[in-house]
C-alpha cells in the first residue's frame, strides 16, 4: 500500500518515514510541498496521505480540498501543533479521517498508521461492486422538483443543456447518473472530470486528436465529445475548465460541430450536455474565471441542489440507505441507530453533505461490532459541534457528559490529553465539566 508523506520539515519526513517503512507491505512517497504532493496523489494510488497543515505555497487544508475535487479515495490523516488543533477539527469536518498533533510519539504514529492501513484493507474488499449504493435519495420537497423536473426533460426527449450547482458532496453525480438513468436507454455516458485532469490535457482529451498533430500524438485517438454523440456528456467540475477551452466549447455547442486537434474533418456533435460545479460560477464570472456566453449555453435548464443541512429530513433516510447497503456488503452486526445517535446525525451541520455523511457511516460500520450505531461510535467532531448548541434536549446531554466521563478516564484526568482527544479546548472542556458537575475522583 502507497503512502504519501506531504511534510516540509524534512526530520519529519525522514523520522516518520524510517518508522512507517517497518510496516510489511508499505511503500513510502514524500513531498516537501503541497504542490508536489498534490501531483504524486494524482499519478499515483496513493491509500493514505499523511499531511502537515502548515506548508509552504498551499496549505494542507487545501490540499484536502483538492482530493475532495478530484475524488480520489485516498484516506487522509493531518498533521498539527496543539495551538491549531481548531484546523485540525476543521479539516475533520472536510472529511479527514483523523489528526496526529506535534510532537508526537513515532511508535504511537505506527500503531495508529497500521490500524488505518487494516481499515482501509477491509473497505476495499466491500469496494468490488458499489453500484447498488448510486440511488438518489430524498423526500425533501427540493428533491421531489428536481425528480420531476428530470422527468420532463425526459419526456420532452429534446437534447438540452443542464447545470447542477451545489455544495461539494451534495449529490450532482448522483444527478447526473440519475438523468442518464431516467432515460432507460443504452446510450452512452461519458464523464471529464476538469479538476481532475491538467489544463494542458483537457483540449485533447475531449476534443481527440489526429496521428502527428503534436509530438506525443503518434496515433489517431478519438475525443470525449465524440464518444458521448447520440447520449451524455457530463462535465464535472466545469469551473475548473481551461478558459480558452471554454471558448472551444462553447463553439462547438454553437456550432453542433468540432474538428479533432490536428484535424480539418468537421464532426457532428449531438448530445445532451450536464455539468456540475460546486463553485460559485457568478462568481467566477466576475472574476472573468469563467465565460458569461458559456453559462447561457450551458445553464439552459438549472438544478440547484440544495445542501443537506438545509433538508435534514433526508438524513435518517441516507444513514438506513447507507446501513443496509453496507451491511448487505459487509455483512456486519450493525442493523440501526439508536434514537440519540440518530438525533445527533440529524443535527449536524454536515459541511462535506452527503459524502461525509456516507463515509462516516461506512467507517462506523467497519469499526463497530454494536448492533445499533451509538452516540459514542460518533466522530468526536459530529458530537462536540451539536453538543455544543444550546437547545440540546435531556438525552443529548446526558450522552455528552457519558462521553466527557470515559475520555477523561481514559486519559487519567489528563486535562489537556483529554481536551485534545476530544477535539475541544481545554476551555471548552472545563466548561463542560463544570456544566456537568464532572469532578476529578
Ligand atoms: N441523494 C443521494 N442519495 C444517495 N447517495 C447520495 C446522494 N447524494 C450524494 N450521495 C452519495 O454521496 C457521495 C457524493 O456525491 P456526489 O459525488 O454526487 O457529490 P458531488 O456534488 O458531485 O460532489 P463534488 O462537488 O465534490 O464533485 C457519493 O458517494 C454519492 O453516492
Amino acid at each position: 500500500m502507497k503512502i504519501l508523506i506531504i511534510d516540509d520539515e524534512e526530520s519529519i519526513r525522514y523520522s516518520l518515514g524510517l518508522k512507517l517503512s517497518k510496516i510489511e507491505g508499505v511503500e513510502l512517497l514524500m513531498a516537501g510541498t503541497g504542490e508536489e504532493g498534490l501531483e504524486i496523489l494524482k499519478r499515483e494510488a496513493i491509500k493514505l496521505a499523511i499531511i502537515d497543515i502548515k506548508l509552504p505555497g498551499i496549505d494542507g487544508i487545501e490540499v484536502l480540498k483538492q482530493i475532495n475535487q478530484i475524488k480520489i479515495d485516498t484516506v487522509v490523516i493531518m498533521i498539527t501543533y496543539m495551538s491549531e488543533v481548531r484546523l485540525a477539527v476543521k479539516a475533520m469536518k472536510m472529511g479527514a479521517y483523523d489528526y496526529y498533533t506535534k510532537p508526537f510519539s513515532l511508535s504511537e504514529i505506527k500503531k495508529s498508521v497500521e490500524s488505518v492501513l487494516a481499515f482501509i484493507q477491509k473497505r476495499s474488499e466491500i469496494e468490488v461492486d458499489q453500484s447498488g449504493i448510486n440511488g438518489f435519495i430524498g423526500s425533501d420537497e427540493s428533491i421531489l422538483q428536481i425528480k420531476d423536473t428530470v422527468k420532463r426533460i425526459v419526456n420532452s426527449g429534446i437534447n438540452t443543456n443542464i447545470l447542477i450547482q451545489g455544495e461539494s458532496g451534495s449529490g450532482k453525480e448522483v444527478i447526473a447518473k440519475y438523468i442518464y438513468d431516467s432515460f432507460g436507454s443504452n446510450r452512452p455516458y461519458v464523464a471529464l472530470n476538469c479538476a481532475a485532469v491538467p489544463k494542458s490535457l483537457q483540449e485533447s482529451i475531449l476534443f481527440g486528436y489526429e496521428k502527428g498533430a503534436f509530438t506525443e500524438a503518434r496515433e489517431q485517438r478519438i475525443g470525449l465529445l465524440e464518444k458521448a454523440n447520440g447520449g451524455i456528456l457530463f462535465l464535472d467540475e466545469i469551473g475548473d475548465m481551461d478558459l480558452d477551452l471554454q471558448a472551444k466549447l462553447l463553439r462547438v455547442l454553437e456550432n453542433k460541430q468540432f474538428k479533432r486537434v490536428g484535424g480539418t474533418d468537421d464532426i457532428a456533435f449531438e448530445a445532451m450536455v450536464i455539468s456540475a460545479t460546486n463553485k460559485k460560477i457568478r462568481e467566477e464570472i466576475t472574476y472573468d474565471h469563467f465565460r458569461l456566453d458559456l453559462y447561457y449555453r450551458l445553464n439552459i435548464i438549472p438544478i440547484n441542489v440544495i445542501p443537506l443541512r438545509q433538508r435534514r429530513q433526508d438524513i435518517p433516510l441516507l444513514v438506513s440507505h447507507f446501513i443496509d447497503y453496507y451491511q448487505q456488503k459487509m455483512n456486519t452486526s450493525i442493523i440501526g441507530v439508536t434514537d440519540e445517535a440518530m438525533a445527533l446525525l440529524t443535527s449536524y451541520e454536515w459541511l462535506g453533505n452527503v459524502r461525509e455523511l456516507k463515509n462516516t457511516i461506512e467507517r462506523i460500520m467497519i469499526l463497530s461490532d454494536r448492533r445499533y450505531i451509538d452516540v459514542d461510535d460518533l466522530p468526536k467532531d459530529v458530537f462536540f459541534e451539536v453538543g455544543s448548541n444550546t437547545g440540546m434536549d435531556g438525552n443529548l446531554e446526558n450522552a455528552e457528559r457519558e462521553v466527557i466521563v470515559q475520555s477523561l478516564a481514559k486519559n487519567q484526568y489528563n486535562i489537556t490529553k483529554t481536551a485534545n482527544d476530544l477535539g475541544i479546548s481545554r476551555t471548552t472542556l472545563r466548561n463542560k465539566m463544570e456544566k456537568y458537575r464532572i469532578d476529578k475522583p
